[in-house]
């Protein structure tokens, strides 16, 4: 009796173990056939695209050869600087289609090299003629072709920041920012490529694959606007725009040796730009212009600061560019640091930083040591925290639905494994890499766990805030001078392994300063001796000195910050620095 009970018990728990293994498999099969015609959907989307991409191309080669301008004269209007460039177009020796087609041109020739173009605009050529057919020569930018970074919205063209599903989702208007352009006679001309979800600092995507580097083709130009950086640096643009929330803007113009500005968060409109990040406030990014030299970085500065941004977008407040501060010949006070407190920047970028002390001091300015606090704090508890808050679920979401790009291999496996595993690996970790700090990194981008815990988290980057700024009006700064990153250039596929090189740049995200990045040499074969003497314990220090081995001749930019709403300042500290350097018969 007792035993047949069991046994019912016994066979009844077999056939149900047997149904639920059967089911399971059933789900695990058809999650697989799912997975596989989802990706075989994904990535005939990307076919299409390319395909259309292709399309665009051919079009601009045949109408290019069908213009039959001489191609030593387009070769001349792209080396001439942008003052010049800008005179011709105004006095009416270049047309805007000429010097359109220059740029197109060239920037078709150096796409060839670098995979930097993602796509061309092609309403660009009727832009160029209707600004040849009407007699005033009107807008700051009168004629310029400028470039643009893949997150621009354009009328008539989709955003997809390297997620296929985001491809041919078409904008039915353009962003504020390009309107402006247009407004001051700019001719936007080719799309620029981006890291799969714009957060780190390379350059690829399923879509539009990889940028190179234009000094080293196996390293990477940097990003998350690298397209950018790369297409300016060789010559195909010379004036860009870009968007940054830990870098981006500045990083990429470091690793190829071109200028950028990240300006104040709330100085220019961000109304379509399109990112990943727009319901975060607490480290906001930012939006700015690159260029080939310092007179365009200006330009462009002072063409979008304009009413007519104010009037297209009211939340900004209507700050015109301050050319008496620009101008100013006041004596400065400015600080300097090579060594942020968390990783040592490598001999190269000290000496650039050196350089520029120097050359502000043949200027007059005075320069003093600066140490910013808490570094290592403000990157994992103020950054990571924030930028990750929500557990990175929203970067996760959009990758893993996708398919996802190598660049975003780490930072998908790092949303991925749940907190309590990544806690109990915490010491595993710790001894491998040597740094607490980078332990601390992987546990903050886990985010927030409630809404209380996000307002504390607004508090606490507040009172960091003024406490930094506290140190900063205790000295009578008016400026600070630093690395843009702890190392030049690295291979592609290794940005993840030297990542903590980034809060030279992050740091001001946090803070909402405007920073520019100015390119001031190239790494010299001392420099590469020297880091010999560079640490080699943590697992960063030792990955930085890897990379840097045989970077000889790269560029190395340097950082210049001001407070909030100096953007003008910025672009003064870092002419004082050029015309310092020339001074001296040094650049
Ligand atoms: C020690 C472990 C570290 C773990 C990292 C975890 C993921 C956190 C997220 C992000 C990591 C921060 C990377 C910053 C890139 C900024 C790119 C940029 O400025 N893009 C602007 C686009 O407009």
């Amino acid at each position: 009796m007792r035993s047949e009970v069991l046994q019912m018990i016994e066979e009844s728990f077999f056939t149900i173990a047997k149904a639920a293994a059967i089911i399971l498999a059933g789900i695990a099969v058809g999650q697989i056939i799912q997975h596989y015609f989802w990706r075989r959907h994904l990535w005939q989307k990307v076919r299409q695209r390319q395909k259309e991409c292709q399309k665009a191309f051919r079009k601009l080669d045949d109408d290019l050869n069908s213009l039959n301008f001489d191609e030593e004269a387009l070769q001349a209007i792209c080396n001439l600087p942008t003052s010049e460039l800008q005179e011709g177009l105004q006095s009416g020796k270049y047309s805007a289609l000429e010097v359109l087609a220059a740029y197109q041109t060239k920037a078709l020739q150096v796409n060839k090299r670098l995979n930097c173009v993602t796509e061309p605009i092609l309403e660009a050529k009727a832009n160029a003629k209707s600004l040849d057919e009407h007699a005033e020569k009107e807008g700051l930018l009168y004629g310029i072709p400028v470039s643009l970074k893949e997150n621009y919205q354009l009328k008539g063209y989709d955003c997809t920041m390297g997620l296929v599903n985001y491809t041919g989702k078409l904008f039915k208007d353009d962003a504020v920012l390009v309107k402006v352009l247009r407004k001051q006679g700019a001719i936007p001309f080719v799309r620029t490529n981006i890291p799969q979800i714009m957060m780190t600092y390379e350059c690829s995507n399923p879509i539009y694959g990889r940028t190179d580097n234009p000094y080293d083709a196996t390293r990477t130009p940097g990003g998350s606007t690298g397209g950018e950086a790369a297409l300016i640096t060789a010559g195909g643009s010379i004036i860009g725009f870009g968007s940054d929330i830990g870098g981006s803007i500045r990083v990429p113009s470091h690793f190829c040796g071109c200028y950028g500005l990240k300006t104040t968060p709330e100085r220019l409109s961000q109304k379509g730009i399109s990112s990943l990040s727009k319901g975060q406030f607490i480290v906001s990014g930012s939006v700015g212009p690159m260029a080939r030299d310092l007179d365009g970085l200006v330009l462009a500065t002072k063409a979008i600061l304009c009413d007519y941004m104010y009037a297209l977008d009211r939340s900004i407040p209507p700050l015109s560019f301050r050319d008496e501060i620009f101008q100013s010949k006041r004596p400065l006070k400015i600080g300097y640091y090579v060594n942020d407190g968390y990783l040592q920047s490598v001999p190269a970028c000290q000496r650039a930083v050196m350089m520029a002390k120097t050359a502000l001091e043949a200027q007059g300015h005075t320069v003093i040591s600066f140490d910013p606090p808490d570094v290592p704090r403000m990157w994992t508890e103020l950054y990571l925290k924030t930028v990750a808050g929500d557990g990175g679920r929203k970067f996760y979401e959009a990758i893993q639905k996708d398919i996802p790009d190598r660049c975003v291999w780490n930072l998908l496996f790092i949303t991925r494994v749940p907190r309590w595993l990544l806690w109990c690996m915490k010491t595993i970790i710790r001894l491998v890499t040597q740094d607490p700090v980078h332990t601390e990194g992987l546990m903050s981008s886990k985010g927030c766990r409630s809404v209380c815990e996000w307002w504390q988290q607004a508090e606490v980057v507040e009172a960091y805030k003024d406490k930094f700024m506290k140190k900063w009006d205790d000295l009578g700064l008016d400026g600070v001078i630093c690395p843009v990153f702890a190392c030049v250039a690295v291979p592609h596929g290794y940005v993840t392994e030297i990542i903590g090189a980034g809060t030279y740049s992050m740091l001001y995200n946090v803070l909402n300063y405007p920073a520019g990045s100015l390119p001031l040499t190239k790494v010299t074969s001392e420099d590469v001796q020297q880091l010999e003497n560079y640490p080699n314990r943590r697992y960063f220090e030792k990955n930085i000195k890897k990379a840097s081995e045989g970077s000889i001749g790269l560029p190395v930019n340097v950082q210049c910050v001001c407070l909030p709403f100096q953007e003008e300042l910025v672009l003064r500290v870092m002419k004082e620095i050029e015309t310092g350097l020339k001074s001296m018969g040094d650049h």
